[in-house]
């Protein structure tokens, strides 16, 4: 039986750019859940990078705000900041310095992280064999999760990457992909990634939040192989589009991918078995269901539909 959701890590609130007359990021809205890892997904100028950076708080937002563990970057910066890590630009380390070194060094300025923890974390993101090399011997991958490390030393709720893949050869994506995930696992905390490449979001969210424009297209589960061969995704004619849209939201384990409001159709992704809690739910809630369709297509389909044909990778 599908349950009720929980309390996000993160709840970007119709968060809204505009610079001139144009808006860079338009209303956008979504939740991070603990232990999710979630994709940022879009082509190149889809508003990805403008939107981490209203995230952290480096820029203002024109309109919305951002709870991180209901605390707003907006009324109360310094609380909602404290369970943000996050490497937005490339991480500036001291490069004559071995990476124990930078740590320690940072280490010094925030309270409270012994250094116990900074070594659990050095294992966390496999840097034990080269945490006491100089970092200027260090390659961009070994880099990218010293980075992280750092990122992780006050123990925050949420880590956020902008394109930690960037400029990484294949054997670097795939540890990062690796190292990131076991993060999520071991540590329970949230991940937020942005990428223009479907591919690498598919091995390694488990949900992704699709943007155009600025504007959200579409929000969906991926999961990992087994788990994404588990899920079907199912668009339902109703008679009323927003009270099912209101009921669905309410069921955990369900994502909703789009709707359609002149065809009154809703597509979401679930589980097979919670299929029938869906059609009693909205029973239920008096929705009427025309028809329920099962899709065949894959995600890359149904990206390129979202998209409008505009390919992300
Ligand atoms: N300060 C600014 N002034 C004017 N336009 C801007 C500014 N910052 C961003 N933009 C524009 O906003 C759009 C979104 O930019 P952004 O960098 O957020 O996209 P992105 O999805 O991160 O793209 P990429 O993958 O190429 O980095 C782009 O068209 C960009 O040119």
């Amino acid at each position: 039986m599908v349950g009720t959701n929980t309390t996000p890590v993160l709840s970007v609130n119709g968060v809204t750019k505009t610079i001139g007359r144009r808006n860079i990021v338009d209303g956008l809205t979504f939740d991070i859940h603990h232990g999710e890892i979630v994709g940022l997904l879009g082509p190149n100028g889809a508003g990805k990078t403008t939107t981490i950076r209203m995230i952290v708080g480096l820029i203002e937002m024109s309109r919305g705000d951002v709870l991180v563990q209901g605390h707003s970057i907006k009324g109360d910066f310094v609380k909602a900041i404290r369970h943000i890590g996050g490497i937005i630009e490339n991480p500036e380390f001291y490069p004559y310095m071995s990476g124990y070194d930078n740590l320690r060094q940072y280490q010094r300025m925030s309270d409270g992280v012994s250094i116990t923890r900074i070594m659990e974390i050095v294992k966390l993101v496999g840097l034990q064999d080269a945490i006491h090399k100089k970092v200027r011997a260090y390659s961009l991958g070994m880099r990218q999760r010293l980075g992280i490390a750092q990122a992780l030393l006050h123990n925050p709720s949420i880590l956020i990457l902008d394109e930690p893949t960037n400029g990484l050869d294949p054997a670097g994506i795939r540890e990062m992909r690796d190292y990131l995930k076991r993060i999520a696992r071991e540590e329970g905390i949230a991940i937020l990634v942005s990428s223009h490449l479907l591919s690498e979001m598919e091995l390694m969210c488990s949900r992704v939040v699709v943007i155009q424009e600025g504007k959200l297209v579409t929000e969906r589960a991926i999961g990992q192989a087994g788990e994404n061969e588990e899920l079907s995704t199912v668009t339902l004619r109703v008679n009323d589009l927003e009270l099912a849209e209101q009921t669905a939201s309410r069921l955990d384990g369900l994502t909703r991918i789009g709707s359609i409001p002149d065809e009154g159709a809703l597509t979401v992704r679930l589980k097979e078995e919670d299929i029938p809690d869906l059609i009693s739910e909205l029973c239920n809630a008096r929705v009427r269901i025309y028809r329920v369709e099962e899709h065949k297509s894959s995600l890359e389909d149904e990206f390129l539909k979202w998209t409008g044909g505009n390919r992300i990778a």
